[in-house]
């Protein structure tokens, strides 16, 4: 996607913002997109990431988000996100709306998993279903899942960047990629509930298990024919995901009821014999799935020896 604003900060430049005067100098671009260009910046000896657009209304809109969910976190011991917001006022004369956030050293899912080895991949699937289900249950949803906007860092640990997509459970969807989007596909709606990140997770593992047949099917479609039926033929004619089958076959069709619920069975689907993969630490909330499972199972002894024989 090209930004609609094409100037650049090069390298060494202070940015300071006009209300807040925090300063922030540029060590250079991490990336951009449709909203803005992201630049990898220092200050106080510390590396944050600064997200520059050219339309206010669609930045306000990501730090609405973002704030919102730092409120929801405020006295969890979760890392603040979102940094600083300000404006830029540029050699034009215009502002330019900024905000920084934490800078997240990793690399792209497809880099990272072609740097490491598919092997991984099990591994980063539960870890981006735990970041998932952190949001859902904070009753966001991400909106735009998709290849480009997760970020892994060390040992499979996954981080979201773009938080342009991110919705209010129960609003219409804001910002999706076509081919991730359940719309697009006939199977269901745009209104945002976990169910459609699920949808785009699970487009996602065929994206990255073989790019090329998923763009051949999008081609040879008409809008009507496209179906989750199409996906999940095409998810059972890749070795690698004929395993995963009947999990894919939920996730396209709705059928989780909660992210969680979706994450165990990933889980057991990670912990069936022949399936490779790598350790990874488990995320807090899912930790919490197992610890309650574990008092659910210890009151169901006490009960029984309760009844005796
Ligand atoms: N916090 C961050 N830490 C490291 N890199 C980041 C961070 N945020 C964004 N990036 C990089 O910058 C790129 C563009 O950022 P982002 O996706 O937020 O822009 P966008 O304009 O909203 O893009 P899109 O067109 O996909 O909506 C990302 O793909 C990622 O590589």
């Amino acid at each position: 996607m090209t930004t609609s604003f094409e100037w650049s900060l090069p390298r060494g430049t202070v940015v300071r913002g006009k209300w807040k005067q925090g300063s922030y100098r540029i060590e250079r671009l991490l990336g951009e997109g449709a909203n803005g260009k992201v630049f990898l910046v220092e200050r106080n000896r510390n590396w944050y990431a600064l997200k520059i657009g050219a339309d206010a209304v669609d930045l306000q809109s990501e730090v609405n988000v973002l704030q919102s969910i730092a409120k929801q976190q405020r006295g969890s011991r979760a890392e603040a996100f979102l940094v600083d917001v300000d404006d830029l006022r540029a050699m034009d004369g215009k502002d330019y709306p900024f905000y920084v956030m934490r800078y997240i050293r990793g690399a792209t899912l497809s880099e990272y998993l072609a740097r490491h080895g598919m092997d991984w991949f099990p591994v980063v699937g539960y870890s981006l279903l735990g970041k998932l289900g952190e949001l859902h249950e904070a009753g966001w949803i991400f909106g735009d899942v998709k290849v480009e906007n997760v970020m892994v860092a060390d040992y499979g640990r996954v981080d979201l960047v773009d938080y342009g997509g991110v919705t209010a459970a129960g609003k219409g969807v804001r910002q999706f990629t076509e081919i991730y989007d359940r719309g697009y596909w006939n199977a269901g709606s745009r209104i945002a509930e976990p169910s459609y990140d699920l949808f785009s997770f699970a487009v996602l593992c065929i994206q990255l298990h073989d790019s090329r047949r998923l763009s051949n099917l999008i081609g040879a479609m008409l809008p009507q024919t496209r179906t989750p039926d199409e996906l999940l033929r095409l998810a059972g004619a890749i070795p690698a995901l004929k395993p995963l089958g009947g999990w894919l076959r939920k996730a396209l069709y709705g059928e989780f009821s909660t992210t969680r619920e979706a994450a165990a069975a990933w889980q057991q689907w990670m912990h069936r014999p022949g399936i490779k993969r790598s350790s990874a630490p488990t995320p807090g909330w899912v930790k919490g799935l197992f610890l309650g499972s574990a008092a659910l199972l210890g009151t169901t002894i006490y009960w029984l020896l309760q009844m005796g024989p």
